[in-house]
């Protein structure tokens, strides 16, 4: 048996609509990301799921994406391939804004590529991955994908053929993701979208996304959190999350250095300058944000490890509370 992980993602981080993404997991050591089982290999196609979020997977275990995956990598490798006996771990609520379908995704095609001895490059891979993820969310964005395939902080790049480059990052910077427990579909929060920008406003949204990744490299902590501003999403979705605007002026109140949705919500993030605000954070959002026993919030650090075989000794990895 071999098992495969892939780390969860915040879509966007505000600044970069589409175009940047962020690998996380939790400093406490809990796994945050889908677990893969290949059990070995057998007649038919078979697929077993549990974890914390199963309830949430469609029942009918042919509409999982898994099952789709296989099927897309049998294609594009082009020949007739083994069937496999496959267990999912769904540590990621569905929905949620931290790229639960596309972890899933990378986690599969990442697997099957293993088990198969690698016939598609890295490149062909994520080209893949983010089809896939298009057919969920209706129309193709590489910024989940490409954080939980190669994980840290990526920037999308435009018609090159690496598709996506690794930003620097303030390691001392700690995310509280915030999950309420409410279901918020991806496609339905693209419906919202404006499908046109004016110029000002499309210089602006460059001009922001560019003060971001050139303070990351000019190790400006300041002036990288001045311009996580959402220009495109946010001000469409708004009306989604009620409840985004008062949770952020009360907690950049406090200090905290940015709040933002997380992906296509309704997951809040918060960056936070150190280990004792994000505490803060945390607790502030899990008892003014969380709605039912789904909710999760968690404390966390850019992953700077994406999709990856697990080894033995990572049993260890236990789900996210
Ligand atoms: N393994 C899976 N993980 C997540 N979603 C899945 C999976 N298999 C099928 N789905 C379906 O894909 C859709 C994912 O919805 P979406 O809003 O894109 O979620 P997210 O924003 O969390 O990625 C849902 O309709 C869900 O039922
Ligand atoms: N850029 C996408 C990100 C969607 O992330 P998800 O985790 O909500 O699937 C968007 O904002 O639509």
């Amino acid at each position: 048996m071999s098992r495969y992980f892939a780390p969860a993602s915040t879509g966007n981080l505000s600044v970069g609509f589409d175009l940047l993404g962020a690998a996380f997991e939790p400093t406490d050591g809990q796994a945050l990301g889908d677990e893969l089982a290949i059990l070995g290999e057998g007649d038919a196609l078979e697929l077993s799921v549990s974890g914390r979020y199963v309830h949430q997977l469609p029942a009918d275990l042919n509409d999982n994406l898994v099952a789709k995956c296989f099927y897309a990598f049998e294609q594009a490798v082009g020949r007739t391939l083994p069937r496999l006996r496959l267990e999912l771990v769904k540590h990621l609520p569905v929905g949620s804004g931290l790229g639960s379908s596309a972890c899933s995704i990378v986690v599969a095609l990442y697997a099957f590529n293993q088990h198969f001895g690698r016939p598609l490059s890295d490149q062909v891979l994520l080209q893949l991955m983010a089809e896939l993820e298009g057919g969920v969310s209706g129309s193709v964005h590489y910024d989940n994908v490409a954080p939980s395939f190669f994980g840290g902080l990526q920037l999308m790049l435009q018609d090159s053929p690496q598709i996506c480059r690794s930003l620097p990052w303030f390691d001392h910077w700690r995310v509280v993701l915030c999950y309420p427990g409410t279901v918020l579909s991806t496609k339905a929060a693209r419906a919202v979208l404006p499908q046109q920008l004016s110029l000002k406003h499309s210089i602006a949204f460059a001009g922001m996304l560019s003060r971001f990744v050139s303070a990351l490299y000019s190790r400006d902590e300041q002036d990288a959190l001045a311009a996580l501003q959402d220009l495109v999403a946010e001000p469409a979705r708004r009306s989604l999350m009620p409840e985004l605007e008062p949770l952020r002026a009360a907690l950049m109140a406090e200090g905290v250095g940015h709040v933002g949705i997380s992906g296509a919500g309704p997951t809040i993030f918060a960056v936070c300058r150190n280990e004792q605000q994000a505490q803060f954070a945390a607790s502030y959002l899990q008892t003014q944000y969380a709605k039912n026993q789904d909710a999760m919030t968690v404390v966390c650090r850019l992953a700077q490890q994406g999709a990856r075989a697990l080894q033995d000794q990572d049993t260890g990895l236990s789900r996210c509370n």
